[in-house]
């Protein structure tokens, strides 16, 4: 057992006994690009930097600390992360594991960006993490913060911290406009399995959290992932999760033990979505909350899904899986399982050909907004109007949605709405899970578009898609832009629905709230009551 890690699971152990003969452990410690075949060669020749980040990332500790001192000295101490998927699913997750404050802006919500700048600006650094250093949520909340320094008579550069890739147009305008500090990250690792570079370490050092105590945890097992051995958890984990992919369970659900680490999974699934999610196959991760024997999607899976506990079940199931560990242990445990799970399952863990669609379709229709997402509207009850059903009740759409999708499919539901002032719509994804008796994720948008978005694109073709959109009480400009946080917002909703129906021919259909409060009411009720008649 290596120390500081738990991984109590068994089954494909003739998967496991191949990649110990074929030596995949020690080649990807030793950064062997060849491992997914020659067709995934060239980009996993510039994306295995991860693998011993324990160790290289240490020289930004000392750096991070200093920036940290100077902004304490400066007053400065409220910590705000403006980055999407690989540039911020880390840092939430090590923050809230440490106990310490970060606000993270991974929304187009205008309610959300409102709330953010009007919260201890005077005392604010911006955090502006992104590797391509051209994401457009990214950018725009790094206009709406530079305009709100300004306004309030902040120098605004000082205020603004950058984290990115060498060369990207961010790095050059950090330097040209003069902000505070430019990281540059490791180009050799891809955003997914960046938790350990400079993108996951600044914001959450300069936060507060324990970096250091991050790494050691995670240096502490690295050396047993270079084990050739059936003992090596990370091969066991990526044999049992590429095994049971190609035996037909194509989901993987994480289901929360108690005092597992907050959040562990929604960092997990933008790792093993986008990583495995293409070629219509893949792993489609289903973060469920709990673990217990009443978490929809936990003790009543079916043959479909591989059941992955964050720390002890509350409920154990046979088959399981237990991963348990400090965090920067399960990161790197999780980082090598989904890399060789990806070999197992046949495709290049480290691209993301899919994703790149739906943002082409949000940038036409924010020049085009009257094209709208295609949907033909179904009905209006109250608050909500409903798109792209052939129910013609609330109660029935939420009855009848089992049948989007063949047997063994799933159904997600995607939120574009504010993820701490609409929360309650998280709750649906236990109704619909109960009444449809299939696995249901939840994801806010455009949050999982950078996340599980490409295994909704690429992966198996069996998913079901009910998009929940809302009027906007309050709109934002964004500056030197001709469109609004409101109107891009929407953009990506519209876009990432006309790929899905259009572009992929998947079912889906659109909730919008002409009143969130209201509508959001109505629709708990009207599930509430589909899941008692179910
Ligand atoms: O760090 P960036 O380049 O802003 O990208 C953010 C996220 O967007 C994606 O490219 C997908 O859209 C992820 O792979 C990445 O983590």
């Amino acid at each position: 057992m290596t120390q500081g890690l738990t991984v109590d699971g068994a089954g494909h152990e003739d998967v496991l006994a191949a990649l110990v003969s074929d030596q995949v452990a020690s080649k990807l410690a030793a950064k062997d690009p060849t491992l997914w075949g020659p067709a995934a060669e060239p980009e996993a020749s510039i994306r295995l930097g991860w693998v011993d980040l324990p160790r290289t990332s240490r020289p930004l500790l000392a750096e991070i600390e200093a920036l940290r001192a100077e902004l304490l000295a400066d007053g400065v101490d409220h910590v705000v992360l403006a980055g999407m998927g690989g540039s911020s699913l880390a840092p939430e997750v090590i923050t809230r594991t440490a106990g310490v404050s970060l606000t993270v802006l991974d929304s187009t919500d205008p309610g959300v960006i409102q709330r953010s700048l009007g919260d201890s600006l005077e005392r604010s650094v911006l955090v502006v993490s992104s590797k391509s250093g051209t994401t457009v949520e990214t950018d725009s909340q790094r206009r709406a913060y530079l305009a709100a320094f300004s306004d309030a008579g902040i120098d605004g550069p000082s205020r603004i911290v950058i984290v990115t890739d060498p060369g990207s147009p961010l790095a050059s305008l950090g330097e040209k406009e003069g902000y505070r500090r430019v990281f540059l990250a490791d180009p050799n690792v891809g955003g997914r399995y960046s938790a350990l570079t400079a993108f996951g370490l600044v914001p959450s050092g300069l936060a507060g959290a324990d970096i250091a105590e991050l790494l050691d945890d995670a240096e502490a097992v690295m050396d047993s992932f270079a084990a050739d051995s059936p003992d090596n958890p990370a091969l066991r984990l990526g044999a049992i999760l590429g095994g049971a992919h190609n035996a037909g369970r194509d989901k993987v659900v994480l289901g929360d033990g108690p005092g597992a680490i907050v959040g562990f999974a929604a960092w997990a699934e933008q790792l093993i979505a986008e990583s495995t999610g293409k070629e219509g196959k893949g792993l489609l991760p289903v973060d469920v909350g709990g673990s217990s024997a009443s978490t929809p999607g936990w003790a009543d899976a079916s043959s479909d899904a591989t059941l992955a506990a964050i720390g002890a079940p509350e409920h154990a199931v046979d088959g399981q899986v237990v991963t348990d560990g400090t965090l920067g242990a399960l990161m790197l445990l999780w980082e090598n399982a989904v890399a060789i799970a990806g070999r197992v399952i046949g495709i290049d863990p480290f691209n993301q050909p899919d994703v790149e669609e739906a943002k082409k379709q949000a940038r036409a229709l924010l020049d085009n907004p009257n094209a709208g997402d295609g949907l033909a509207q179904s009905f209006v009850e109250g608050a909500v109007e409903v798109y792209g059903s052939a129910a013609s009740s609330l109660e029935e759409l939420f009855g009848s949605l089992g049948s989007l999708v063949p047997e063994h499919g799933y159904l997600a539901l995607q939120a574009y709405l504010d993820r701490d002032a609409d929360v309650d719509a998280a709750s649906l994804r236990d109704l619909v899970a109960r009444t449809a008796k299939l696995q249901t994720t939840f994801g806010w948008g455009p949050r999982f578009l950078h996340s599980t978005g490409q295994y909704h694109k690429g992966g198996h073709p069996n998913g079901g898609f009910v998009q929940l959109t809302g009027d906007v009480a309050s709109d934002l400009a964004i500056p030197d832009r001709p469109y609004t946080f409101g109107s891009l917002q929407k953009a990506q909703a519209a876009g990432d629905a006309r790929v899905l129906a259009e572009g992929r021919g998947r079912p889906v259909v659109r909730l919008h709230l002409a009143d969130r409060k209201g509508g959001l009411t109505q629709l708990l009720a009207a599930a509430e009551s589909a899941t008692q008649k179910g």
